[in-house]
């Protein structure tokens, strides 16, 4: 029974879009601006005033200075074409859309540039990150894997833990495996192996579920001061732990741009706790319940604490150069503290 609901879920979930081979084109033709244009190895990059096309020339940018097309011999084509797919495929939710996966993927490309970690990592790492940023909430729905689980959806039913992480990864390899869409096609076997490894696990771990199982082993590893970097469990919770630090990046960002973007993740939250009302008839808890929308600044602040700043202080101890994340962290809570006791 359960392997025929299987079957009919990955049928569901087969369909995806690839870009066209008009916007590819355009793509491919155009001239890409400078990093410094885009602001690209600032931690306070803002994506609001760039266009769709720039948000592609950017990203198209960031693979160039990291030589990754050098490296990795990617068809230009391709990769054009690669980009747009991925944009296609993060639907227009609020906020785990498009436009967040760019702002995750910048803030991994400054915090290898600018915070100085490229040191640590090969080069087919680098890859392997700036890819999974990118992919890592391919295809989100707006909501999250508890309400996978409570409306018994076909995802939920192909995957019990990380459900949404997984789909994501899935996304991931099902554009890689679609017409000229894969930029790995020119890795031995052996790199595509090691490349598809690291993306899988970065984007696995951007389940924060996966993120408060790893931390302690993490926090241990760097009690005992001596951190080679180089073996593969190390590696492995170091990249897991710079992909959460990515993915709550907008936490760091000047208050204009957290306040903002906290409203689009608000706004998300409530538009699914509104389902669970509806079509649930349940009470949503209280992140996702708009009537109580006046402890918003109270629950960042408690984001801040319990997750945010912990994971910046621990990152920048051993990468001082990427500091920025935890002053900006810290400045925003004042901020947020501020707005929870007028309430
Ligand atoms: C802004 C609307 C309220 O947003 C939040 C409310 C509570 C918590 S929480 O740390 O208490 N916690 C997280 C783990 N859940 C399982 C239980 C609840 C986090 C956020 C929040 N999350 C993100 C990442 C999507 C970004 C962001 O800015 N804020
Ligand atoms: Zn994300």
């Amino acid at each position: 029974k359960l392997m025929a609901k299987q079957k009919v879920a990955l049928e569901c979930l087969s369909y995806h879009a690839t870009a066209s081979n008009e916007d590819t084109v355009k793509l491919k033709s155009d001239t890409i601006p400078s990093a410094e244009k885009y602001n690209l190895y600032s931690f306070t990059f803002i994506d609001f005033d760039l266009t769709d096309e720039d948000t592609c020339r950017a990203t198209v940018r960031m693979f160039k200075q990291c030589n990754l097309i050098q490296q990795f011999n990617i068809p230009y084509e391709v990769l054009c074409r690669w980009i747009l797919s991925v944009k296609k495929n993060y639907r227009p939710v609020k906020y785990h859309n498009w436009r967040h996966a760019l702002n995750v993927a910048q803030t991994m490309f400054a915090m290898l540039k600018t915070g100085k970690m490229e040191r640590f990592m090969t080069d087919i790492e680098i890859l392997g990150l700036l890819v999974a940023c990118l992919c890592h909430d391919l295809d989100h729905r707006g909501t999250n894997n508890a309400f996978q689980m409570k409306t018994e959806s076909p995802l939920a039913i192909l995957y019990s833990t990380s459900t949404m992480e997984h789909h994501h990864f899935d996304q991931c390899v099902m554009i890689l495996n679609s017409d000229s869409n894969n930029i790995f096609q020119s890795l031995s076997m052996e790199d595509y192996r090691t490349v598809m490894r690291i993306v899988e696990n970065a984007i696995l771990s951007t389940d924060l579920a996966m993120y408060f199982k790893k931390k302690n082993r993490f926090l241990e590893l760097i009690e005992e001061g001596e951190f080679d970097w180089q073996s593969e469990e190390k590696k492995e919770l170091l990249c897991g732990m710079m992909m959460t630090a990515c993915d709550v990046s907008a936490i760091a960002k000047p208050w204009e741009v957290q306040h903002r973007v906290a409203k689009l993740v608000a706004d998300e939250f409530f538009d699914q706790g509104d389902l669970e009302r509806l079509q649930l008839k349940e009470q949503p808890v209280a992140m996702m319940d708009r009537e109580r929308r006046d402890e918003l600044p109270q629950m960042q602040v408690g984001f801040i604490d319990v997750i945010c700043l912990p994971l910046y202080k621990v990152l920048s101890e051993t990468f001082p150069w990427i500091e920025p994340l935890y002053e900006g962290t810290l400045e925003n809570r004042k901020h947020w503290q501020d707005l929870a006791e007028k309430v």
